[in-house]
């Protein structure tokens, strides 16, 4: 067994072994932790359906830069989330990384539960929820994380299945080339050298996290993913075409509609924090379908643990106070207590502040 396998001495026998492992054993009744209570269940008059959010075409940075800078400004301002398309990255990496992913999540149930912890910087961990233990309502999903520090020199991928490691590989050098690409445009849309941002997250980590929510039988009790907003920088999210994913705006969630092979990208606090609330991170559930398995692969792209993270100096004056002051936090804790005290659904999920769940 590789060395990083956290939970060795754990009994894997006690523990969760997922939701979909609770499927393919026939469920026909949600088990009770699933069910939300009705305070916490999607309400159909506050959903508004098949929203188009604002779509940035990265072809439109080579024939006009300062229009494109324009646009992704405005997204992230009055969005803080919006899809990328003709982003370079090839249909054959993402459905590449979709099968291994998939393949990943076949593999028998005593194969990922080598993997299973609650730990979050960790380089492999496969979970269900969040924080089972800690949680009295779970969400409806499964998922296998990697944790990519800033002095990492190889990854440790799971050996099995045997595609995954070139498939991940490739996917996740397209993903964190794409990110460095769209930060530096953000940098310019606050007025800023192109390359302020980055400077910012330091030596800058990744969080790699694949989410699988196979159908559930009692959609309408359960949720995929709890109302909440990323913690880290920049999040870098591709999606079957099932639907689920929501946004919140005021009282209204809006129904994400996916395009083919685009990503869908959010601003995450850290990076809120760091334009003095100029871009916004967007709060977003997951629905569960009946009889569809959804997939999604999110890449989180986050400032370095060491950094100190507050509104950069440069778009501080008289004009435009600090509306973070005095709450510089170390990237490390990241910055969830700053919004949470805006937003009693800020749950911290990205860079795995689960300790913060207030479910
Ligand atoms: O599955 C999705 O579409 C959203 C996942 C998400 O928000 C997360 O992992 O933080
Ligand atoms: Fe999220």
């Amino acid at each position: 067994m590789p060395s990083f396998v956290a939970n060795v001495n754990q009994q894997t026998d006690v523990l969760p072994k997922g939701v979909k492992a609770l499927m393919d054993n026939g469920l026909v009744t949600i088990p009770g932790r699933y069910i939300k209570p009705p305070s916490h269940r999607a309400v159909k008059h506050l959903i508004v359906p098949g929203v188009e959010i604002p779509v940035i075409d990265m072809a439109a940075l080579e024939s006009d830069q300062e229009k494109f800078v324009q646009t992704l400004c405005k997204a992230s301002s009055e969005w803080g989330i919006f899809q990328v398309i003709n982003h370079g990255i090839p249909v054959a990496t993402m459905q590449g990384m979709v099968y291994g992913v998939l393949e990943l999540f076949d593999l028998p149930i005593e194969e990922k539960m080598k993997y299973y912890t609650e730990e979050v910087f960790v380089p492999v961990r496969y979970c269900t929820s969040m924080t089972p233990s800690q949680e009295t309502h779970m969400e409806w999903h499964d998922h296998f994380q990697h944790y990519f520090s800033n002095t990492e020199k190889e990854h440790p991928w799971p050996e099995k299945p045997a595609c995954y490691r070139r498939l991940a590989s490739s996917y996740v050098s397209s993903v964190r080339h794409l990110s460095q690409t769209l930060m530096s445009a953000l940098s310019e849309g606050l007025g800023l050298d192109s390359n302020c941002l980055a400077k910012s997250f330091g030596d800058s980590e990744m969080i790699l996290r694949s989410n699988y929510y196979p159908p559930c039988p009692n959609p309408d009790l359960a949720l995929g993913m709890n109302g909440h907003t990323d913690s880290g920088g920049l999040t870098i999210l591709f999606e079957d075409q099932v639907g689920g994913l929501q946004a919140r705006k005021g009282d209204l969630w809006y129904d994400l509609k996916p395009i083919k092979n685009a990503f869908i990208v959010n601003i995450a606090d850290q990076l809120e924090v760091l334009s003095n609330g100029k871009y916004k991170s967007i709060e977003h559930r997951v629905l569960v379908q009946p009889d569809q398995t959804r997939l999604s692969i999110v890449a989180f792209c986050n400032p370095s643990r060491d950094a100190v993270i507050g509104p950069l100096p440069e778009l501080i004056d008289e004009q435009n106070p600090d509306l973070y002051k005095g709450r510089m936090l170390h990237s490390s804790i990241l910055a969830l207590p700053l919004l949470s005290s805006f937003s009693a659904h800020v749950r911290g999920t990205a860079a795995g502040l689960e300790i913060f769940n207030i479910y």
